[in-house]
């Protein structure tokens, strides 16, 4: 039987998604492994860095009293390389050869430069340097960070950059938001998985590669992927077996009002229906419901709509696991080119754009059909045609959407 369904805005289908409270898992990674992961919790120096006085130049190291009146000779007591150590204290007039990174003697107030030395001819032990300096050449103690204050603050995605920082304050272990678990399912008895030889009426499984490399590439772990024929029964096995162990499940197809399209029914009946249609094309099918506190996210088999369904609804959800807002930047653009079709919903255009001193200009980029699939590898916006009767007039302003890793 066909169920009308009751269309709300994009705007609050995203909010439904927004509002449903996520729990939110962490997990302790060694710092190794953890680039691109976000900190769940603040993490304090464990001491001092540097943790002891460093040589910032080669040189000399020399007491302050004898800081005055050069050129003058030092008795040179010792040499000290990096990673070694000096205990003994220095008399007036000695000097401490040192290299760059070397730990300085406690009573040493100064490096000189080796530029600002000489040799004493015929005295091994000896060295004369010619004038002072105006900075001391040691990095104090707790430069970089003093024990027990904040050196990464929590919810930052962390970088090569951060990755340094932990490991040279010994942190080899951190805890970070677990990254969401995501299934996905495509449904479609036309579906062909890549490599198979093509035959009439069917079409390879596309939606479901670019599905989990986008995932991917937002941070989402996709360990279950699917390609089901359109049969009710199996496709409510897998979709509940995934459901158990996973935070979102993603499917793809079969959710329109077809004779196959089984998702519909499957939602009416889930714990929460969020929504089952959006006044939006590309993806005015896209339906999303929770069962047993996982989110099924059920977009469009048109390729199209597939990819602006990940966009507008799936991305901001796996970044939110993340404590991350979504990377999909709303900016105010004008349309450069024309785009002469109405719609009763508005449409989400795939566009490419120019920017010039932050003025954003968007250009329709081929073929917009909701089926249409060709221009998906060089999309790199999507612009905002609003419903009309009329068509949108070139230099009209309008919101447009810059999609990230593009
Ligand atoms: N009588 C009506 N028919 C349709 C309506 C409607 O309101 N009344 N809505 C249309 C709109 S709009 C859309 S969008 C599609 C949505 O269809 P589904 O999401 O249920 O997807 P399917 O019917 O399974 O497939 C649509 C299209 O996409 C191809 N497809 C499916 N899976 C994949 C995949 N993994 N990779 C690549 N391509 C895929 C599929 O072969 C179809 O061509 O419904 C309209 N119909
Ligand atoms: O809802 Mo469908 O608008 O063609 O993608």
């Amino acid at each position: 039987m066909l169920t009308r369904r009751t269309p709300i805005s994009v705007a609050q289908a995203q909010a439904k998604i927004a509002a449903v409270p996520l729990t939110a898992a962490t997990e302790v990674i060694p710092t190794a492994q953890a680039n691109h992961r976000v900190l769940a919790t603040a993490v304090l120096a464990p001491y001092d860095y540097p943790h002891f006085r460093r040589a910032g130049m080669d040189g000399y190291a020399i007491l302050a009293d004898d800081d005055h009146d050069f050129p003058k000779e030092f008795t040179v007591r010792g040499e000290i390389q990096a990673g070694a150590t000096w205990t003994a204290p220095l008399r007036p007039g000695d000097a401490v050869r040192i290299m760059t990174g070397a730990f300085v003697p406690d009573d040493a107030s100064k490096v000189i430069r080796i530029e600002k030395t000489r040799p004493v001819t015929g005295q091994e032990n000896k060295v004369q340097i010619l004038t002072s300096e105006s900075k001391t050449n040691i990095t104090e103690k707790g430069t970089d960070g003093k024990k027990g204050n904040v050196i990464l603050d929590k919810d930052q995605e962390l970088n090569p950059g951060g990755l340094a920082v932990l490991t040279a304050f010994g942190i080899d272990q951190v805890t970070v938001y677990q990254r969401p678990r995501i299934a996905i399912i495509a449904t479609g008895t036309e579906l062909l998985a890549a490599g198979a030889p093509i035959t009439p009426g069917k079409i390879y499984n596309s939606n479901g590669l670019m599905l989990q490399r986008l995932i991917e590439e937002n941070g989402g772990i996709v360990d279950f992927t699917a390609q089901l024929p359109d049969d009710k029964n199996r496709i409510k096995q897998v979709l509940n077996e995934q459901i158990a162990s996973h935070d979102i499940v993603i499917t793809d197809g079969g959710v329109s009002v077809g004779d196959f399209d089984y998702l519909g029914d499957t939602a009416r009946n889930a714990d929460q229906l969020l929504f089952n249609k959006i006044k939006q094309r590309p993806g005015s099918v896209t339906t999303a419901f929770i069962q047993d506190h996982t989110f099924v996210m059920a977009l469009s088999g048109n390729p199209g709509a597939c990819f602006t369904g990940f966009y507008l609804y799936v991305e901001p959800l796996i970044r939110r696991y993340q404590h991350q807002l979504s990377r999909v930047k709303k900016v105010r653009a004008t349309l450069a080119a024309p785009y002469n079709k109405t719609n009763g919903f508005d449409r989400y255009l795939r566009c490419t754009y120019q920017e010039n001193n932050g003025h954003y200009r968007v250009y329709p980029n081929g073929i917009n059909r909701s089926g249409s699939l060709a221009n998906l590898q060089t999309t790199t916006c999507l612009a905002l045609i609003p419903h009309s009767t009329t068509p949108m007039e070139v230099g009209t302003e309008t919101d447009a959407w810059l999609l990230p890793f593009k």
